[in-house]
């Protein structure tokens, strides 16, 4: 387990944070890069452990990396080594990350073949990758798995575009799909995809770069298959996993706090949903601005019943947040049921916040309640372990509002996703500082 923050919690906050640029979307640009041999110019790419490895491994297939400043990257894939899919080191780095995943479409389409270990990412629950291979095989590719070595194998002499119907609206999934599709030849729709922002921000990529996709934003993607991609440049927009936290952060540390240029219009229900555990919130320009609150009062449904917030695809709200949500109403004035819908262990952490005195009622693997406590008995600080990417960041938070002395260890776990996040911290007030 790698490195810890101490935190002494307990502080008001205050000041401006800057979002980073999205992870997710950032993952699906950077393989995107692969579709052209002509140069790929990104901006406000994050700087981040699971980023940062993606970029290493577009360096061992030999693309061309470029750093022209903070954030800002020329790719060029001209001379692809692609005898490195399926070497011992690929089957090491690829299984890294999830977002190697994507690796996969961009390769299909433009080499015939492509070979990939199972990804890393947050041990979250199951996390299938079917729909990826049904989308692929539908295309015309052939598909082999070596369950001995954990390995995904798929040829495809060619790609031939029709209509698929995905079996979920998975986001990674879709991503790979339109990737492959928009080389391919002739029509393809793809029904029941994703439409997150990273995906609108993949497609309007693909589109500057030659590619001819329509409908994006819904859940219906045309696409006309083209010869061939030509190179853009692209700048991601800022994270709104990470926004949500920040506003989650102001409202358990009583902070004023300004979120600047945040893309309001692209984040759906997340400021809704924050405003309906009782949490003030107003856009100022692109900003954020969250005022100091002593309590926040959870709002009921029309007909009484106790506030529920669960995840679903976009333009759903998003179950990378509901682990902030979660904290948020331990301090809420009433009661919320959180409903983690697609994965099966991303609500286990409560146990640190229970640890910690939240009351919490863990009904099964799926439903938390949470009972608030208005403020009136602070979380108490402790030694925790952050088990995935977001509850590690809701744990930190969860600290920050407390009483005392935390302890976070295996923050590797909060660095592939946060850019920075204890300076970043610190300079809006925080006490805490990186430990071995
Ligand atoms: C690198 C990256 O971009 N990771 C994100 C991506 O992961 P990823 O693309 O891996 O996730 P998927 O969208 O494929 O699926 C997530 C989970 O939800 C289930 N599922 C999915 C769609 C659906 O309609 N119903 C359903 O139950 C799947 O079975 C799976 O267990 O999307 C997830 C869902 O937003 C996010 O948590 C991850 O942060
Ligand atoms: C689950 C997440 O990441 P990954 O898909 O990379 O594991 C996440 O970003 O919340």
């Amino acid at each position: 387990m790698s490195g810890a923050f101490e935190i002494r919690g307990g502080k008001r906050l205050s000041g401006e944070i800057t979002p980073q640029g999205a992870k997710n979307e950032a993952l699906q640009i950077l393989c995107a890069v692969l579709l052209t041999g002509d140069e790929v110019r990104i901006t406000n790419i994050p700087d981040i452990k699971d980023v940062n490895k993606l970029i290493e491994i577009l360096q061992d297939f030999n693309v061309k990396v470029t750093k022209n400043g903070k954030g800002d990257y020329t790719f060029k894939a001209d001379e692809v080594n692609f005898d490195y899919i399926k070497s011992k080191e690929f089957k090491k780095d690829g299984a890294k990350l999830r977002g190697s995943v994507m690796i996969l479409g961009p390769m299909l389409a433009r080499f015939g073949e492509a070979y990939l270990p199972t990804p890393g990412g947050d041990k979250i629950g199951r996390r299938r990758l079917d729909t990826h291979f049904q989308g692929f095989v539908e295309l015309g590719a052939e598909f082999s798995y070596d369950e001995e070595e954990a390995f995904y194998s798929l040829t495809a002499k060619e790609l031939n575009g029709k209509f698929i119907l995905l079996e979920e609206a998975s986001v990674t999934g879709t991503a790979n799909i339109v990737m492959a599709a928009v080389l391919a030849k002739g029509k393809t729709r793809i029904y029941n995809a994703a439409c997150e922002p990273y995906l609108q921000q993949l497609c309007k990529m693909l589109n500057r770069m030659g590619a001819n996709i329509t409908g994006i934003g819904s859940n219906l993607l045309t696409i006309e298959g083209v010869d061939k991609l030509h190179g853009t440049e692209h700048t991601m927009l800022p994270d709104m996993v990470e926004i949500g936290s920040w506003i989650g952060l102001a409202a358990m540390t009583k902070s004023e706090i300004t979120i600047k240029n945040v893309n309001w219009n692209q984040l759906g229900v997340i400021p809704n949903t924050f405003r309906k555990l009782g949490i003030e919130l107003e856009q100022r320009g692109d900003d954020i601005y969250i005022p100091s609150q002593d309590h926040y009062k959870v709002q009921k449904f029309i007909d009484g019943s106790i506030l529920t917030v669960s995840d679903a695809p976009w333009p759903g709200f998003t179950p990378d947040l509901l682990s902030i949500i979660l904290v948020v109403a331990t301090q809420a004035k009433g009661s919320v049921l959180i409903h983690q819908k697609m994965f099966e262990s991303r609500l286990f952490f409560v146990d640190k916040l229970i640890d910690m005195g939240a009351q919490i009622i863990l009904c099964d693997p799926h439903r938390a309640t949470v009972i608030g406590m208005n403020q009136e008995t602070p979380l108490r600080g402790t030694t925790m372990v952050s088990p995935d990417i977001r509850a590690g960041n809701a744990l930190l938070i969860a600290a920050l509002s407390a009483e005392g002395k935390s302890v976070i260890q295996n923050i590797e776990q909060i660095d592939r996703g946060y850019e920075n996040i204890d300076e970043r911290l610190r300079a809006i007030g925080a006490d805490i500082r990186r430990i071995d």
